[in-house]
């Protein structure tokens, strides 16, 4: 059974270049919550795999995977069973998500058996802030970043995880309609640089918050 808490556990996904770890930091600074990032320079594989993603998908799913397991495990060890809130930047469906469009078949269905034992009892995030953006949108801030490794990622793959985005959050929604996802517009919002963007989430955010805590 997942593990139980009942402070607000929040988690901000959305596509690559999307915007997730400059939300997750701007709200984990408004709110003093614990801040759960997302490690990416530690992941030794992820270089590699933008070279050639048939030849090391599985070695860097597997890391993702273990690497979040653990981090999801002390997460609630030491913040959510305490009561801290926490906001993070990814949620662990993004796993899952990721492996579907890079592993082979064979590959997949041996990942599958591992996650589904990796994530059954782990702790999971009570509001999900979903941000969206075009591919024009999110080729243009991948490559403002400057991530040298991806700069060989093809639009075809980013076009493909978000219409993946697209359709889980659409299920997600209909499978656990008592955790309120917030869907923000990526293209038009910019809360790096607009405060006024910023606190118009913060109040979507406040709302949602408020709800949960009224049916405990
Ligand atoms: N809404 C926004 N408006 C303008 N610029 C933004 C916005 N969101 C993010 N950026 C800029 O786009 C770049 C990518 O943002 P960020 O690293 O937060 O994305 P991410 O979703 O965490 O990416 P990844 O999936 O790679 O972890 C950064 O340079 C950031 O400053
Ligand atoms: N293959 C793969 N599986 C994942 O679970 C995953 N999570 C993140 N990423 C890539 C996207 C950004 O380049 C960079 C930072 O998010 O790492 C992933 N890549």
């Amino acid at each position: 059974m997942t593990k139980q808490f009942d402070a607000p556990f929040i988690a901000v996904e959305g596509p690559i270049g999307a915007g997730k770890t400059s939300l997750a930091l701007k709200l984990s600074e408004h709110y003093r919550f614990h801040l759960l990032e997302e490690i990416v320079d530690e992941n030794p594989f992820l270089s590699k795999f933008y070279e050639d993603i048939d030849e090391w998908s599985f070695q860097t799913e597997m890391f993702f995977l273990c690497n979040r397991f653990k981090q999801l495990e002390d997460l609630y060890e030491n913040q959510l069973s305490k009561g801290y809130s926490v906001v993070s930047d990814y949620h662990i469906f993004k796993n899952h998500l990721f492996a579907k469009q890079t592993l082979r078949d064979e590959h997949l269905a041996k990942y599958e058996r591992i996650y589904n034992i990796l994530t059954g009892d782990l702790p999971r995030p009570n509001v999900i802030l979903y941000i969206n953006a075009s591919l024009d949108t999110l080729l243009n801030r991948i490559s403002r970043r400057g991530r040298e490794m991806e700069k060989s990622i093809d639009p075809s793959y980013l076009q493909q995880l978000s219409g993946d985005y697209e359709q889980f959050m659409r299920d997600h929604q209909h499978v656990y309609p008592e955790i309120p996802v917030i869907t923000l517009d990526g293209d038009r919002l910019d809360f790096v640089a607009n405060p006024h963007d910023f606190s118009r989430i913060v109040d979507q955010l406040d709302e949602a918050i408020t709800k949960k805590r009224s049916l405990l």
